[in-house]
């Protein structure tokens, strides 16, 4: 590509970016493929190949890769006349800093642009500042091509003597480097700065060297002037036949650099038409393209929210309902607490009480008989004095279980208070409570309380009550009940009596 043959180099940088498979080698190769396209005229595909590369920048991370890709593309852009956004690549290029950390390739990039644009500050210090960069630098190449845009700058100001001077400094350096487009362009410039001076020889010479150096195929703006500079030349040397034929291939020159710089506008104008038209696709696919994923992101954001308010809901219920049946229990055990006696587990007094008032007006109703029977154990204070009190509590517990077993498990029965029992029989007559109540008297007088190695016998005095003498008020029937009792007691205890003897 340095000596200008494009189609060697240009199958070279192909092979490198099918076959590498190193996506920076690659994206270095297209860079320099980038370029190679630009000089060899293919604009359509240069325009093409810089499109796709630049919406490969943002993946390229490869300091050296992306510095080339810029640098490229900002002179593709420069190529195209649009130099706005040459100057653009170039200041991104000098912001991402360049590997070996000097400025010379951008600001070179940025000087060519600028000058192309006609926007060089006049007092020529924008070349004069990438020229010494470039020469710190060792850049040569780009410090020629710097210094020859400020020869081309002495020669749009008609300065020819500057422009030799200058060429003459430069001279050795491009004859050493064998740049292609700088010897080329570096011979015109001699050429017309000779034209300017009069020094129509030298002009001569001059173009026809440039000519030479140039493929006779070769359409370009350098060959174009050198055609231009020889057929002026000769014209002022009044030799027309040959400023005539000087001026026929200036002219095809001229057209062919025309429709060259025309064929690049098109280009460009192309390919930004087809990557607006690609972008605007695109635009409206990810428009599509997000729609679509906001309406998912919703739907899945709605059924979540609606499976967390039914999670939640469910929770707020389970620890509802958890809550409930754990008041219940509690309050079922509270309220099994106050109906029980604590020492012997049956019902005490007061639900004892409630229970044979609520049965007894049942059985009113249905005029079915019930016997009340209140059960004392005799000389129990005895117990107490005699034994201790943790005897006496063992007692009531024997007795109570003795009860139980004289008993069947739906017969309503509790402790009345002390050593005092008390049973309701339903269904039933005096002679069979009478029956009841002495079987289980026995059992008791007979079932002695055993407790380390310690017997100990107690008895009982029982008073019965049916509700046939005194009808089904649970006050009257406690009352013989009671009297019964008292009666058993003054007997001499261990005994039942009845309230009608
Ligand atoms: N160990 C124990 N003693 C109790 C309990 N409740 C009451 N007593 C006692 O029971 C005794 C009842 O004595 P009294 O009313 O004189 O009756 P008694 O000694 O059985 O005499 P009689 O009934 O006339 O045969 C008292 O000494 C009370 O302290 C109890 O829960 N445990």
């Amino acid at each position: 590509m340095f000596q200008g043959d494009y189609p060697a180099s240009e199958k070279l940088l192909r092979e490198v970016i099918d076959r590498s498979g190193d996506a920076t080698l690659a994206a270095k190769a297209s860079a320099l493929l980038l370029s190679n396209l630009g000089l060899s005229q293919r604009y359509q595909e240069a325009y093409a190949l810089a499109n796709r590369l630049t919406s490969l920048l943002p993946s390229v991370n490869d300091p050296l890769a992306r510095s080339m890709l810029l640098g490229n593309l900002s002179q593709m852009f420069n190529l195209a006349g649009q130099t706005d956004l040459a100057v653009k690549y170039a200041d991104m290029m000098m912001e991402g800093g360049t590997p070996s950390g000097e400025t010379c390739y951008p600001l070179s990039l940025r000087v060519a642009a600028l000058y192309e644009g006609h926007r060089l500050r006049p007092d020529g210090n924008d070349v004069a500042q990438a020229v010494s960069t470039c020469v710190q630098a060792r850049q040569p190449v780009l410090a020629n091509t710097m210094r020859l845009v400020q020869i081309d700058r002495f020669l749009d100001e008609r300065q020819p003597h500057e422009a030799l001077e200058a060429l003459e400094r430069v001279w050795p350096s491009i004859q050493a480097n064998k740049y292609y487009p700088h010897m080329l362009s570096s011979q015109v410039q001699q050429a017309k700065a000779y034209e300017m001076l009069g020094r129509n020889d030298q002009a001569l010479k001059a173009a026809r060297a440039a000519i030479a150096m140039a493929a006779p195929s070769e359409t370009s703006e350098y060959t174009r002037d050198a055609y231009g500079v020889l057929y002026r030349t000769e014209k002022a040397l009044g030799n027309a036949a040959k400023a005539l034929e000087y001026y026929e291939r200036y002219s095809v020159q001229d057209r062919g650099n025309l429709n060259d710089v025309t064929a690049r506008t098109l280009a460009f104008e192309l390919s930004r038409q087809h990557v607006v038209v690609q972008k605007l696709e695109t635009e409206r696919l990810s428009r599509q393209n997000s729609i679509l994923r906001l309406q998912k992101a919703l739907e899945t954001k709605a059924v979540e929210t609606s499976r967390l308010y039914i999670s939640l809901l469910s929770m707020f219920l389970l620890s509802v309902v958890f809550w409930l049946f754990r008041l219940k229990r509690s309050q079922v055990r509270f309220m099994r607490l106050s109906w029980h006696d604590g020492l012997t587990g049956i019902f005490n007094r007061q639900h004892f009480m409630s229970e044979a008032d609520r049965v007894l007006k049942t059985l009113e109703k249905r005029r079915v008989d019930a016997c009340l029977v209140f059960i004392d154990l005799d000389h129990f204070k005895q117990v107490n004095d005699t034994y201790g009190h943790a005897m006496g509590d063992l007692v009531l517990r024997h007795t109570v279980a003795i009860c139980q077993r004289q008993l069947g498990s739906g017969t309503l029965f509790g402790r009345l208070g002390g050593e005092e029992f008390g049973i309701l029989l339903q269904d039933c007559r005096r002679e069979r409570a009478i029956v009841v109540a002495d079987r289980i008297r026995m059992a008791i007088e007979s079932a002695p309380v055993e407790e380390d190695g310690r017997v100990l016998s107690i008895s009982a005095s029982v008073g019965v009550a049916s509700t046939d003498g005194t009808g089904h008020a649970l006050l009257r029937l406690c009352r013989e009940a009671d009297l019964a009792l008292y009666r058993a007691k003054r007997a001499g205890r261990n005994r039942v009596m009845a309230d009608i003897a």
